[in-house]
């Protein structure tokens, strides 16, 4: 049963990817769809033109010895010249597959409007898969599609050539074949699965191999010296794989050789029965040389068959992931309401919001109550996992509150156009984004009409204090940043942070947030940086995440969270003199850095 299910699945999905084939190109697709059948009927069309020939030639009658000797040297060019013709074709439209699938996949992303998918650690490990394997699957989906096809298309076709022999010839060598054509298949399979796709162990190989070569882990492995540790875990993994996956080749061996055994004992008895027929004179030697090839031609074209359709299925399997991502539609979606917040005063609330990230059961935020107006400074305090990043996560809507709602003058944020919204908005993220793209790029994804605009460059440089920084670059703003292309310079943390502080400069939006935007600056830069945004942000609602209580000193209000709870608000010395739970973490970080 299990087997009818894989290949109803299989032919599901081979029907559903076909239609990307044509989408990616219309023209090579159906040259494909000629050149592939083609190639697969030549080889049989081939032997029935040579049967004829020397059916005619043992006979003595040449009528149309003549007619059989051209179609046959026209079916011998066609195959010679279909060969190089269906390659060419096939790695033009691999390329086009390739970029059909990856513009699809971005474009899917581009409507996620949200988080909920991202930060999904199961979900996300697939979109990693489909991410990383979109550069190779659709060659195999290609490769093998054809391949499936062409295989399937001549063992067919030598099957209805031994069918003129005896319609029972077929079907024996069909029952003989098959059954070790299936156990070559799960063999295939098998081995493919454990070694290089899903199984737990294999992605185990895959990670230690990784922390071996990747950068990420590069300073810690040398440091603590751990090479040796990852590569013995590697050793062990892969010899317990090595070790089931060579029972399991023994096994199927064995099988093999019973079931070769099957099939020769059907093949042997056609063989024979077609032999017995010819001494009658019933066949003749052209028949016997058709029937010798013809079976063997079978069955390599069948085996082949069933034995790439493994590998094909597991494309498809990719290709269900991919179609899985596809019709995923975004949790949050857009309002249509245009908001305009450049003239005039408005408010943010928040109106007892609560929430609990998917599949939690914890509240990372619950009953916030927040009224913030235009142009106010506000810190957001508190512990490692208070909930501080949560609530911007809200305000821009990567999530939907679990309770409650946030407005922006008395309209919920949720009936706003998302991307109004977010382009009043401008944030700088603890794990703000590093683009390998020039320091010009950098700056300018804060606002990409200003990516011109020399001016205005130029003051996102000044107010963010990158100007030392762009002295050092050989290319000045021209300069590729990051080390994966050639030419590029990495930055320090610090350096990186400045250049994401200049986006938020330039897009100059009415709200501005920085969620911990100078942890890896030094104290200088700190205060340089802090100046420009009080400097420039007069009429801008800033957001300020930071843990360094000294800085949060100039906000106009401070709301300490402590387990997703506001638990004070005030201002600095409001809170100082309160003596609660502010006084304590300032105390705290006073007593350390021996700030008054
Ligand atoms: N994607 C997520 N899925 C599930 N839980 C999450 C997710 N992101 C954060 N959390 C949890 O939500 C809570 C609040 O996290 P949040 O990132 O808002 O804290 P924070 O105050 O910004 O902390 P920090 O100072 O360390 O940045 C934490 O308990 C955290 O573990």
């Amino acid at each position: 049963m299990k087997i009818v299910k894989t290949v109803k699945k299989f032919l599901l999905l081979f029907i559903k990817s076909f239609p990307i084939f044509w989408k990616s190109s219309k023209l090579y697709t159906t040259i494909l769809l000629i050149t592939v059948p083609l190639q697969g009927i030549l080889p049989a069309l081939s032997l029935w033109l040579a049967k004829g020939m020397i059916d005619e030639l043992s006979t003595g009658v040449f009528t149309n010895l003549m007619i059989f000797f051209i179609f046959w040297l026209l079916a011998s060019f066609l195959s010679s010249i279909i060969s190089p013709i269906e390659m060419t074709f096939q790695g033009l439209l691999t390329d086009k597959l390739i970029y059909n699938i990856n513009r699809q996949l971005m474009e899917k992303s581009s409507k996620l409007n949200d988080l909920y998918y991202f930060e999904d650690s199961n979900f996300y490990d697939n979109i990693q898969v489909i991410e990383q394997e979109a550069a190779w699957r659709p060659v195999n989906l290609m490769v093998f599609a054809t391949s499936v096809i062409r295989n399937g298309i001549s063992g067919i076709s030598m099957l209805f050539l031994l069918t003129s022999f005896h319609p029972f010839i077929s079907l024996i060598i069909l029952i003989s074949i098959l059954p070790q054509a299936f156990v070559s298949y799960r063999l295939q399979r098998e081995a493919f699965e454990t070694m290089v796709d899903r199984s737990p162990d294999s992605r185990k190989l895959r990670y230690y191999s990784s922390v071996m070569l990747s950068k990420e882990h590069a300073k810690e492995v040398r440091l603590f010296n751990l090479s040796s540790f990852f590569i013995n875990k590697y050793d062990q993994v892969y010899y317990k794989i090595h070790r089931d996956i060579k029972n399991v080749r023994y096994k199927q061996a064995i099988y093999s050789i019973l079931l070769v055994l099957l099939g020769l004992i059907g093949i042997g008895f056609s063989f024979w029965w077609v032999i017995e027929q010819a001494t009658h004179g019933i066949f003749t030697p052209g028949d016997i040389l058709i029937f010798s090839s013809s079976i063997l031609l079978a069955r390599q074209s069948l085996s082949n068959m069933i034995e790439e359709s493994s590998l094909l299925y597991d494309t498809l399997l990719y290709m269900e992931k991919f179609f899985n991502f596809l019709s995923l539609k975004p949790i949050v979606n857009s309002g249509t309401k245009k908001l305009n917040l450049q003239e005039g005063d408005y408010e943010i609330t928040f109106n007892h919001v609560s929430f609990k990230y998917p599949k939690t059961d914890r509240y990372a935020l619950s009953n916030i109550h927040l009224n913030i107006k235009r142009g106010e400074k506000i810190a957001l305090v508190g512990e490692n996992g208070a909930g501080k990043t949560t609530l911007i996560k809200l305000l821009t809507r990567f999530y939907h509150p679990t309770e409650g709602t946030i407005h922006i003058n008395g309209v919920d944020i949720s009936s706003y156009d998302i991307h109004s919204l977010r382009e009043h908005i401008s944030v700088v993220f603890q794990d703000f984004s590093k683009f390998n793209l020039t320091l010009r790029e950098n700056i300018a994804l804060g606002d990409l009409t200003k990516i011109d605009q020399e001016a205005e460059i130029w003051k996102a440089i000044k107010n963010s204090n990158l100007n030392q920084v762009l002295d050092q670059l050989p290319n000045k703003l021209e300069q590729m940043l990051g080390k994966i292309f050639n030419g590029g310079t990495d930055l320090s943390g610090g350096q990186w942070q400045k250049v994401a502080l200049a986006r938020a400069f330039l897009r100059d939006s009415p709200i501005v947030i920085l969620d911990e935007p100078t942890a890896s600056l030094d104290p200088r830069s700190e205060h340089e940086v802090f100046q420009s945004f009080i400097k420039l942000s007069k009429d801008k609602t800033v957001f300020l995440i930071t843990h360094r209580l000294s800085s949060v000193k100039m906000a106009d209000k401070i709301v300490v969270l402590k387990d997703g709870k506001i638990v004070e608000v005030g201002s600095h010395s409001e809170l100082i003199k309160k003596q609660g739970y502010y006084f304590e973490l300032y105390k705290l970080q006073a007593e350390k850095y021996g700030i008054e």
